[in-house]
């Protein structure tokens, strides 16, 4: 393990210093297009100003003999394209793929300056982290960056669960983590068979009525995800990074995605991935602030005055804690007030 002292020294020799805090930047939806497609390539510019982040992604979704085509994609859209308060970000295959050391080479030395973020998929430990760590910082050297590159880890195997916390702490650059339902459910071994979201048969069961295990009950399903995103919102916040909940396959079941969403949101999440862009609205509307939970938000941090105390409101007791849950949502509707002229009328700002 690095000295605490040298945690904030660069890897390389000319490789830029490592941020002690990850900026704010709306992130809301992380919108997936593969670049090796010409035609989605071609919606770049109508895309970029509908989300917060846009990634161009190499890895799962694109097929193997595209790989060559989605990195060039990558290079030309990242230097064609006005991002504006937009951030870009790149998915690399994984560390074990024949792919991942020329993704990364391309991604830093052709496309380094207009990329925020890297996601690294099924990450199992720090010593993955590591290795990429100092890898950026040699080619951040090499391409004269002035800025670092962030890193956002995807978790997706039972053994990088395990880790999660290591993971989280493992390097200045680490920006957050995302759920990645599809294949932790494959390393797990669950029975699922699709891309996140619930399962029918994961349930629990009313008591019987009467006595009558045949009686008319009714069964309540279960949340698959909540041990996980539980868990990653805790391994994130103790890193001071930021959790997402991954993707939902069900394009057509809009309804179901939102659920999923916004209970990511309630738990801690700050996004989640868009892979179509029907799902970039829902994404905006649950991840911003509802104009009423802001107007709550505001009802009870101006009654609480200095934020310490108990008080009544609306029969309800409000004290320093309630207040503190408050003004986290205040501070995130103020942030993407700055951003949204439509969202800063909405909230009254
Ligand atoms: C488990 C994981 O790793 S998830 C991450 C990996 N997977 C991905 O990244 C998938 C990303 N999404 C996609 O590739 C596509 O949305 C698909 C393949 C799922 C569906 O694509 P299509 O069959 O074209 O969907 P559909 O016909 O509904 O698309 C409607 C329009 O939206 C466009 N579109 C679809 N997805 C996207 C996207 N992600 N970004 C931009 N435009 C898109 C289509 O090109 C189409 O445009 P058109 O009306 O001009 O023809
Ligand atoms: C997100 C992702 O890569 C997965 O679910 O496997
Ligand atoms: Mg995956």
């Amino acid at each position: 393990m690095r000295s605490p002292k040298d945690f904030f020294k660069p890897l390389a020799v000319g490789a830029p210093a490592p941020r002690h805090e990850i900026p704010f930047r709306p992130s809301r939806m992380i919108h997936f297009f593969p670049p090796s497609n010409e035609k989605m390539r071609s919606k770049v510019p109508d895309i970029v100003p509908q989300v917060d982040v846009l990634l161009a992604n190499l890895e799962d979704g694109v097929p193997a003999t595209d790989k060559e085509a989605a990195r060039a994609g990558l290079v030309e859209v990242a230097q064609n394209t006005d991002f504006g308060e937009t951030q870009f970000w790149t998915r690399v295959n994984s560390l074990d793929s024949p792919w991942c050391l020329d993704d990364l080479t391309a991604a830093v030395l052709e496309a380094g300056e207009a990329l925020d973020v890297i996601m690294i998929p099924k990450v199992e430990g720090p010593e993955d982290i590591h290795y990429v760590d100092r890898l950026l910082a040699q080619l951040e050297a090499k391409a004269g960056l002035s800025e670092p590159l962030m890193i956002h880890a995807i978790l997706e195997t039972a053994r990088g669960v395990a880790n999660v916390e290591e993971i989280c702490l493992a390097s200045p650059r680490m920006q957050g983590l995302s759920l990645g339902p599809a294949d932790l459910a494959a390393n797990r071994r669950m029975k699922t068979t699709r891309v996140g979201g619930g399962h029918p048969d994961y349930l629990v069961r009313q008591d019987p009525i009467d006595g009558d295990i045949e009686s008319d009950r009714t069964i309540y399903q279960q949340d698959l995800w909540h041990y996980t995103i539980a868990r990653m919102v805790d391994a994130c916040g103790t890193a001071g990074i930021l959790p997402f909940y991954g993707p939902f396959g069900d394009i057509a079941d809009v309804v179901a995605c939102e659920d999923q969403f916004r209970n990511a949101y309630l738990l801690g999440c700050v996004g989640a991935w868009s892979l179509h862009p029907k799902q970039i609205d829902i994404a905006k509307r649950v991840f911003s602030p509802s104009p009423e939970s802001v107007a709550h938000a505001r009802r009870v941090v101006e009654a609480m005055g200095d934020g310490t105390g108990a008080i009544m409101l609306d029969g309800k007791m409000e004290d320093d804690a309630s207040c503190k849950q408050c003004q986290v949502v205040l501070s995130l509707a103020k942030e993407l007030a700055d951003r949204d002229p439509e969202l800063a009328e909405a909230y009254g700002f």
